[in-house]
């Protein structure tokens, strides 16, 4: 019993001292793998922390937190973020930052020598590429303004081709000048009985923009300013009819006026038709411009439910191809080669460049994707929309800002009024015979323009702090290095922001602040254009604005009469907020009272 009990023990105590050193090792090892688990936890924590780290990468990024980066400072910023990347640039030596958003990075740069880099040595690395091609696409298809590659490089020479003759430069000056003289300043007369009355001058300037650009690309005169009411504190376009406020009491200006807008507009189009595409093509565009502010899965469902604003562009765009199906149409029925329009100017170009015996553009000049085809219709309004909407809001934009900054610096104002005096009097030395006429509605002539050397450096001195186009977004299509070392990968964005471009000391010295439109002149007073790569408000490289040289006549000739015969004065307290989108406008418009000025 005693050996029995005695085995017993002994067997439990074998077993206890065998299950004491099992537990043992067992905690050991749970203690072990545990401590590993905690280890290999915290190194991929601190791994991700780092990587999500603003330095990681070796380029500095706008201030940011781990994971969401830099979102929350945006949203802050959002009402103002111009502003606040100029100043994060401002802050530090840094010329080309890393932008963390929640998972995606990209680049912004102020850096001329990778604005270069992006636009002309590596072009083809940078295209728009297809992050940017969606936003675009309903509104204008693959027109210029929305592609890449060689159906780029086919619009581009066929336009470039166009934009080059002398007519169209003429053409311009006609139609500006009769909507100067027709339009904007009886608009402006017709508020003289009430010269406290404040108007939206960017409001007006957009009408009048909306029915320039229609008449130079489409042939046909939508009429915006005739029907715009003038004390309309907001941008867009305004179809009420109030042809009263024309204040055209002078029978003889009129006749002149309807016989060249006659001349100009080809294109019969029923009002009914015209109204709809202005107040559709607005919309769009509107629509257009917020889908870059919700994400992008956002406004695709919105889009796929056709709902929201996503259905009001689905709406827009039905009365958009409503008018351009219309003038199509009409255009190619009737065959007008008297017409200088870019449509007509587009239809006849199977004349301009040779082309097959079947009437088909040639292959070369087509590239891959028209191969053996002549431009089709939907192509043609394409590429006839991207004029109006490259065109249009930019010019708005820069003489809004413009007038602005003269209401603020009447310095400068009075050298504007000295250069046009000078003007005016060489023209009774001219033998023209129109000089009278010319004098007497207020215009001036392209001859004229070419002479307005401190008005160009006026205009580009305000563009250098508000530019029209205050960023713009490439792709990089391989990895790269830039010239500052930066490694981009493909898929990246890089983006040069030529707001904060026109605001550094380090490219425009310590007065960059000032506005000093004698920095352009040189010791004659010619102006003097600067390095496009340090000032790319046209942008530079091969994708230049290709419509610079007709932007720049359209605008001295408004800022020309608007100054010669108005005096501007800023509603008290007026201070512009800048939208934020591609073209930036002032979003409570420009608020002023006008009186004739008086000599
Ligand atoms: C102050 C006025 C203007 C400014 C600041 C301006 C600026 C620009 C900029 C920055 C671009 C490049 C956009 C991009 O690729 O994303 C551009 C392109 C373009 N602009 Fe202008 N623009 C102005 C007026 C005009 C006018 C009046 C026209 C036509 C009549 C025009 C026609 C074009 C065209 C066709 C393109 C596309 C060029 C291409 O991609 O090859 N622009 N413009």
């Amino acid at each position: 019993m005693t050996l029995q009990a005695a085995a017993v023990f002994c067997r439990v105590d074998q077993y206890s001292l065998f299950h004491k050193t099992t537990v043992t090792s067992f905690h050991l090892m749970e203690a072990f793998v545990l401590s590993f688990l905690v280890g290999c936890l915290s190194i991929g924590l601190l791994y991700l922390l780092w990587k999500h780290h603003p330095s990681y990468g070796g380029n500095p990024a706008a201030p940011a937190f781990p994971f969401v980066g830099s979102l929350p400072f945006v949203l802050l910023n959002r009402h103002r973020m111009y502003e606040w990347t100029s100043e994060l640039f401002d802050r530090s030596t840094i010329l080309t930052r890393k932008i963390k958003l929640v998972s995606s990075i990209s680049y912004s740069t102020i850096d001329p020598q990778v604005v270069h880099h992006i636009l002309k040595s590596k072009f083809d690395s940078y295209p728009k590429g297809p992050n940017f091609y969606p936003f675009f696409a309903d509104l204008i298809g693959r027109g210029i303004f929305n592609c890449d590659g060689s159906l780029w490089r086919f619009q581009r020479k066929v336009a470039s081709y166009v934009f080059t003759s002398a007519s169209l430069r003429d053409f311009v000056v006609t139609i500006v000048n009769t909507e100067i003289s027709g339009r904007l300043l009886p608009a402006l007369d017709a508020s003289q009985p009430h010269p406290a009355e404040v108007i939206d001058i960017q409001m007006l300037l957009t009408n009048c923009m909306f029915d320039i650009t229609c008449q130079f690309t489409f042939g046909a005169d939508p009429a915006c300013l005739k029907s715009a009411k003038l004390s309309q504190p907001h941008v867009g376009n305004s179809v009420a009819t109030d042809a009263t406020r024309m204040g055209l009491g002078d029978d003889r200006r009129v006749d002149m006026i309807n016989d060249v807008t006659e001349k100009i507009s080809h294109s019969k189009v029923p009002d009914h038709i015209v109204q709809a595409f202005v107040c559709g093509f607005q919309d769009a565009l509107q629509v257009t411009a917020e889908r870059f502010l919700v994400p992008q899965f956002w406004w695709r469902i919105m889009k796929w439910l056709n709902i929201g604003s996503e259905k009001r562009l689905k709406d827009g765009l039905a009365a958009v191809e409503n008018f351009t199906t219309f003038v199509i149409e009409q255009s190619k029925r009737e065959r007008d080669t008297n017409r200088r329009d870019l449509l007509a100017r587009f239809l006849n170009l199977p004349e301009v460049f040779p082309a097959a015996e079947d009437g088909t553009l040639q292959s070369d000049v087509c590239g891959d994707e028209q191969e053996g085809k002549s431009i089709s219709d939907s192509f043609l309004r394409d590429i006839l929309l991207s004029f109006i909407l490259a065109g249009r809001d930019a010019v708005v934009s820069g003489v809004t800002f413009c007038l602005w900054l003269l209401c603020l610096h009447p310095r400068v104002e009075e050298n504007v009024l000295g250069e046009l005096r000078g003007i005016i009097e060489d023209r009774k030395f001219s033998n023209h015979e129109d000089v009278g006429d010319v004098d007497k509605v207020g215009t001036f002539t392209y001859e004229e323009v070419r002479k307005m050397n401190y008005l160009h450096a006026v205009l580009s001195e305000s563009m250098r702090s508000y530019p029209p186009v205050p960023a713009n977004v490439k792709f990089a299509a391989e990895d790269d290095s830039l010239p500052d070392g930066t490694q981009v990968f493909k898929g990246t964005r890089v983006s040069y922001n030529a707001f904060a471009m026109g605001r550094a000391a380090r490219i425009w010295g310590t007065d960059c602040l000032e506005f000093q439109p004698e920095r352009w002149l040189n010791e004659h007073g010619v102006f003097e254009p600067a390095n496009p790569f340090k000032y790319p408000v046209f942008q530079a490289g091969p994708r230049i604005c290709l419509g610079k040289d007709l932007a720049f006549i359209e605008m001295k000739l408004l800022m020309a009469s608007l100054i010669w015969n108005f005096e501007f004065a800023l509603q008290p307290g007026f201070k512009p907020r800048l939208s934020y989108g591609v073209i930036m406008l002032m979003v409570n418009g420009l608020l002023v009272t006008v009186k004739r000025r008086l000599r």
